[in-house]
């Protein structure tokens, strides 16, 4: 997507604004991405992002059940929810996050304990098709400690999506520059049968930000199975 109808608005720099608030003003009032959003009725410019990895690689495509990690402001459920009116939904965000018709929407910290069983809980399903995290950790500026909180919150998604997704099923989670790291694309490895990383267009191009996209859930591994050298695979939810 380029330019964007009429000139290229600027902001002055407003007395008591900072320079990179003002920078950051002028790049939202001329990115033809947060024009579009506004125009659609799409709460954030995030749900083009979805859009083009549904376009890619078919995330939505008869979804019947979705959990959305780091659901404010709700862009990609309301994505999810235009694509599949009937689906259930449920979301989990620090922040709180209007209502989206439909929407079962947590206001909480993913890493609680307690978040894992309160998210089930509110899908109101055995089974999800597809758990999707957006969920970035608050940056403090060391790269090596936001590399580490973002990869906490990876890790964490895909644990709970080895618990909640049904064979065949998918996770799609925000990871950093350099995509997710060796040790966790094996792991995803051993749970699905494709493991890719993209950045879709909308996603900016000097945001670190990528995307790793796990399809085909394997089916939850069972423990004791595994401790016995016997098969791994047990189908929980046929
Ligand atoms: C980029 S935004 C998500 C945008 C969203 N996908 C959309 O389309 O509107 C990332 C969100 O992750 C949330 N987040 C970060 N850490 C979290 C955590 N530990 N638990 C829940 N939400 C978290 C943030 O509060 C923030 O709202």
């Amino acid at each position: 997507m380029s330019g964007g109808s009429g000139p290229r608005q600027r902001v002055k720099t407003a007395k008591g604004r900072k320079v990179s608030s003002t920078r950051w003003l002028e790049r939202q009032l001329n990115d033809p991405y947060v024009k579009k959003a506004k125009a659609e009725g799409y709460r954030s410019r995030a749900a083009y992002k979805l859009t083009e990895l549904d376009q890619k690689f078919g995330l939505l495509k008869g979804v019947k059940a979705v959990v959305d990690l780091g659901i404010a402001p709700g862009g990609w459920s309301q994505v999810v929810r235009r694509r599949s009116p009937a689906a259930k939904i449920a979301g989990i965000d620090l922040l709180p996050t209007d209502p989206i018709d439909g929407v079962a929407i947590l206001q909480m910290d993913f890493m609680d304990d307690a978040a894992p069983d309160a998210l089930r809980e509110a899908l109101g399903a055995d089974a999800a098709d597809l758990v999707m995290s957006d969920m970035a950790a608050n940056t403090v500026g060391h790269p090596q400690t936001d590399h580490l909180r973002t990869m906490a919150l990876v890790e964490a998604g895909m644990l709970f999506a080895t618990e909640i997704l049904r064979p065949g099923g998918a996770y799609v989670a925000k990871v950093l520059a350099g995509g997710a790291d060796n040790n966790l694309v094996a792991e995803l490895k051993r749970h699905f049968t494709t493991v890719k990383h993209a950045k879709p267009p909308a996603s900016r191009k000097d945001s670190s930000e990528w995307y790793v996209i796990a399809q085909g859930f394997k089916g939850r591994l069972r423990r004791e199975a595994l401790k016995a050298g016997q098969s791994p695979f047990c189908m929980l939810h046929p």
